[in-house]
């Protein structure tokens, strides 16, 4: 029995995938079994060939049919095998008509909401939904399961929801997402939105943001807009909400069928994913919608895209104010009152919070529903690596691959496929070239050239930008930057709604008591690795790979045709590790991804939480680990930047840096802190912090005074009560350096020189000291700019006071670039060493060749580039500005 409704599902899924109504489809199947040909007989001609009746599933060969990789073909050719069914012209032709026969009656039925026949779902298994949205991947946009009867609209003729809605939601809840009850933020923010209000929901990654605006859409039977920023979260989400039997469709450049668009906007589908440059566009047939059908609802999601002080800015997100404006009350007479906005957002500081409410125009008594951002299952470490070479990837992928490829079976496995759609160019001789990409490639994804002069090199149209995933790599630029600090300011009109108000606690003392006792491995589960950059991504992949481990690389740059396989593998368990840029980062929704790996410094910590967020949305152990090089000051990525954006992208570098350096903070606690909220339980007790402690108390007072004095004399006598050392020449304040103050490096040098007993510290060492000496208010950044690592250090009042009382004592703990130099104990040779050295024939003759040899490399390696680098916008002008 179970065989024959497999069977009958998979009919089922196959005629849905041509283009068929499903209860066209049920009720054919109903009729004459589980045979595909029969099937569509009688759906096409009304009629049963009987001769075929008898025949069993293999005979049609559908069971092991191959899906077509292009995501949003209508073709039902592929899935056919064999006795494909658009092999027959006759019947294609017929099939066309049909379908559009049943679409245009189904937009009538539409129109007539009420009279929506209920489907025989108990017919159709789960696994045949499920089935329906899995394989038929292509098909999202056509899948409109019409929704039973007793459950759609459930709202009074009026429009009124009725004091039961939360029975009603219930149902829904039950009947289409087999869950018991909502979350109470989600509670709050359907309430704010069945009261009319705006609502900004602020929650964790994983915590449910989605249901608050399904539900809705569910509950009134009118549309719910949801605009978000990644056509492949766009996509993600309609598969799953079709797989539930809800109505979705997304608009967007990811959308190839044209005729969505127009069904989208004759109120076919309940919700409809949009992208932002989209919705500006179509802001006249939603005014229509929301005229005839109703739209109940405008999501935002991934919110914070919105501000230009959030992670992931995206421009035409600032435009979203045209929705409060075209959807008030006052300017479209059918509206009762402004269709509510509500703002989802899992990563939104303080600024950006306010930021979004002022972008959005969002009302004054806009609802705030906030739950902790604490994600008790994540067991977050910092690891030093070089991140940059060979050697490091053998050290810090071993364990990786020993849990994939238990012992005896690394690089025993057959390697897989690294790019699909390339395999020729990666198998062939030319693998290694293939993988040498260009220089433009180099760049990390949050740079790129959005011209379609970024094709690849081997001419394959599918490898142009503009048939490229387009939600990440564009370049966020700051040409629409209108609005200037000043807006943070106490006068802010939102100050009623009150941001940093207590919050849900998502996780209990016993759930999080389990978790600590299941320490240990957290097994074989996907893993996420996110590289700096598009060429890292895929040489990783490569190391993998060849290691044995079913790995592929994911960026932006990659054909489409490569990126959607990866999501589908990635979504079915078949590949254990993705090797991505931040393409691969927000929404991404698969339960059980156990190992978030960082190889090299995120530009954010908001970036680095948003993409940590994808692991462990089951609830159990994953771990989050950043190796980052310790011994280096990381840097901001090549990105079209304002001065005042680069400004902000170095504080939130900086945040990131000091996120690495602690050793005394609970990285979880340190992760929401930065969101503003105080974690209640003080540790998380699973991080590095919290599992090896801090490192013993030092007594730093002798360096701490050593340091500051330094840096004092360099003011002059006048400066401190009295001077050490003559006042050296001062700077004429170039490059920001305010006169008076010396450089980082001045100062560590002349300590060195000075006091014997630090001739041979390390500058790591003085650099943490730096940092614990301004987090206490004792030195401050004397430069304009704020940088990732103190560069200009100039003592403060309270830093002078400390050194005029000798009775003081400094004890702080080393971080983590103290312990590193500590460890390093490289022989130092100071300035003036390295200058006597220079007197010694011996020493110079080494020293000219060794720099001789660096030049001659250097300019080889330039004009190799040269050529490369002529077939990128960015190479063509350096060589342009180089001639
Ligand atoms: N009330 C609930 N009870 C149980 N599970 C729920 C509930 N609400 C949502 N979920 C589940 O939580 C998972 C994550 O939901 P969702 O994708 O909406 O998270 P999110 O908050 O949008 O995360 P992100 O910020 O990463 O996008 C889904 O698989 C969903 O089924
Ligand atoms: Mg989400």
């Amino acid at each position: 029995m179970d065989d024959v409704n497999v069977s009958l599902d998979n009919v089922i899924a196959a005629l849905v995938d041509m283009g068929f109504e499903i209860s066209k489809a049920v009720e054919a199947t109903k009729l004459v079994g589980p045979f595909l040909q029969d099937a569509l007989d009688f759906i096409l001609n009304g009629c049963a060939n009987s001769a075929a009746v008898n025949k069993t599933d293999s005979d049609y060969g559908f069971l092991d049919r191959s899906l077509s990789s292009n995501g949003c073909s209508s073709s039902g050719a592929s899935i056919l095998g064999k006795r494909s069914f658009s092999a027959l012209p006759e019947n294609r032709g017929k099939q066309s008509t049909i379908t559009k026969q049943l679409h245009s009656l189904d937009r009538q039925k539409k129109y007539k909401q009420d009279s929506v026949p209920s489907v025989p779902q108990s017919k159709v298994s789960e696994a045949s939904l499920q089935r329906l949205t899995h394989k038929k991947e292509p098909m999202v946009e056509q899948l409109h399961v019409v929704q039973g009867e007793e459950y759609f609209p459930l709202c009074g003729a009026n429009g009124e929801i009725g004091t039961d809605w939360e029975e009603k939601t219930h149902t829904i809840l039950r009947k289409y997402f087999g869950i018991s009850s909502l979350k109470g933020f989600q509670r709050e923010a359907i309430e704010a939105w069945l009261a009319n209000r705006d609502c900004l929901v602020l929650a964790a990654t994983g915590s449910g943001k989605s249901l608050c605006y399904q539900i809705p859409a569910l509950l009134t039977g009118k549309v719910v807009v949801i605009i978000s920023p990644l056509i492949s979260l766009m996509h993600d989400q309609c598969l799953k909400l079709a797989k539930h039997g809800v109505s979705a469709c997304f608009l967007g450049s990811g959308q190839t069928d044209c005729s969505i668009e127009h069904k989208a906007m004759s109120g076919m589908y309940g919700i409809i994913y949009i992208c932002p440059e989209t919705v500006v566009r179509l802001i006249g047939p939603l005014q229509r919608l929301a005229e005839n059908r109703g739209i109940a609802l405008f999501a935002i999601d991934e919110v914070h895209c919105i501000s230009k002080w959030g992670h992931d800015f995206r421009p035409d997100y600032r435009k979203l104010s045209i929705l409060r404006e075209n959807f008030k009350a006052c300017n479209l007479k059918i509206l009762k009152f402004d269709i509510p906005l509500m703002a989802l957002t899992a990563t939104a500081t303080m600024d950006v919070r306010e930021d979004i409410l002022k972008s959005l125009h969002m009302s004054k008594e806009t609802k705030v529903v906030l739950t902790s951002f604490f994600r008790p299952n994540l067991r977050f470490s910092v690891k030093h690596s070089k991140t940059s070479c060979m050697s490091s990837y053998q050290k810090d992928f071993k364990e990786l691959i020993d849990v994939y490829c238990p012992k005896g079976m690394a690089g025993k496995g057959k390697s897989h496929t690294l790019i699909y759609g390339m395999e020729d160019q990666f198998t062939g001789p030319n693998r290694s070239d293939a993988l040498n990409l260009s220089d433009s490639e180099i760049f990390s994804d949050s740079f790129s050239d959005n011209s379609s002069e970024t094709s690849l090199k081997d001419g394959n149209p599918e490898m142009t930008v503009d048939f490229l995933e387009d939600e990440v790599d564009f370049c966020k630029n700051g040409d629409d930057l209108d609005v200037s600090c000043a807006e943070f300011d106490a006068n802010c009109p939102f100050k009623d709604c009150d941001l940093s108000q207590s919050c849900e606690r998502p996780a209990s003392s016993v759930q999080h008591e389990q978790l600590l006792e299941a320490q240990g491995s957290v097994g074989q589960g996907p893993t996420i690795i996110y590289m700096p950059t598009r060429k890292e991504t895929v040489t990783l992949a490569n190391y993998l790979s060849r290691a044995g481990v079913k790995a592929a690389a994911y960026h932006a740059k990659l054909p489409k045709a490569h990126l959607r396989q990866v999501h589908k593998e990635f979504h079915q368990n078949v590949l254990q590790v993705v090797v991505a840029t931040i393409a691969f980062g927000m929404g991404i929704d698969k339960s059980n991804v156990r190992r978030i790996i960082h190889y090299g410094w995120p530009q954010s910590l908001e970036a680095y939480y948003q993409e940590a967020g994808r692991a462990g949305r089951d609830g159990k152990l994953a771990d989050c680990t950043l190796y980052a090089d310790l011994s280096k000051i990381p840097t901001l990525l090549p990105s079209q930047r304002s001065a005042e954006q680069t400004r902000h992208a170095y504080k939130l570098l900086r945040d990131c840096f000091r996120y690495g350096m602690t050793t005394t903070c609970c990285r979880a606690k340190t992760l929401v802190n930065y969101f503003g909220e105080d974690l209640s339980c003080e540790k998380c007790l699973l991080c590095d912090v919290c599992v090896s402690g801090p490192p013993h108390l030092q007594d730093m007072k002798a360096e701490a005074d050593v340091f500051m004095r330094v840096i004092a004399s360099y003011a002059g006598p006048t400066f401190y009560g009295g001077s050490f050392y003559e006042r050296p020449h001062l700077s004429n304040g170039r490059h920001g350096r305010p006169m008076g103050t010396p450089n980082f490096r001045m100062v560590v040098s002349r300590i060195r020189e000075q006091y014997k007993e630090f001739a041979t510290t390390d500058r790591l060492w003085w650099q943490g000291l730096a940092r614990i000496l301004e987090e206490r208010g004792y030195i401050r950044e004397g430069g304009e700019m704020i940088q990732v690592s103190m560069k200009y250090p100039e003592v403060s009042e309270l830093g002078l006071k400390f050194i005029s009382e000798p009775e003081n004592n400094f004890y702080a703990y080393l971080e983590a670039d103290m312990l590193l130099s500590k460890q390093i104990q490289k022989p130092f040779s100071s300035f003036a060493e390295w200058g006597r050295g220079w007197a010694d024939p011996q020493i110079r003759r080494q020293r000219l060749e060794r720099m001789k040899g660096r030049r001659k490399t250097k300019r080889n390696k330039f004009s190799k580039n040269r050529d490369r680098d002529l077939k990128t916008v960015r190479g063509r002008i350096t060589a342009k500005l180089s001639k």
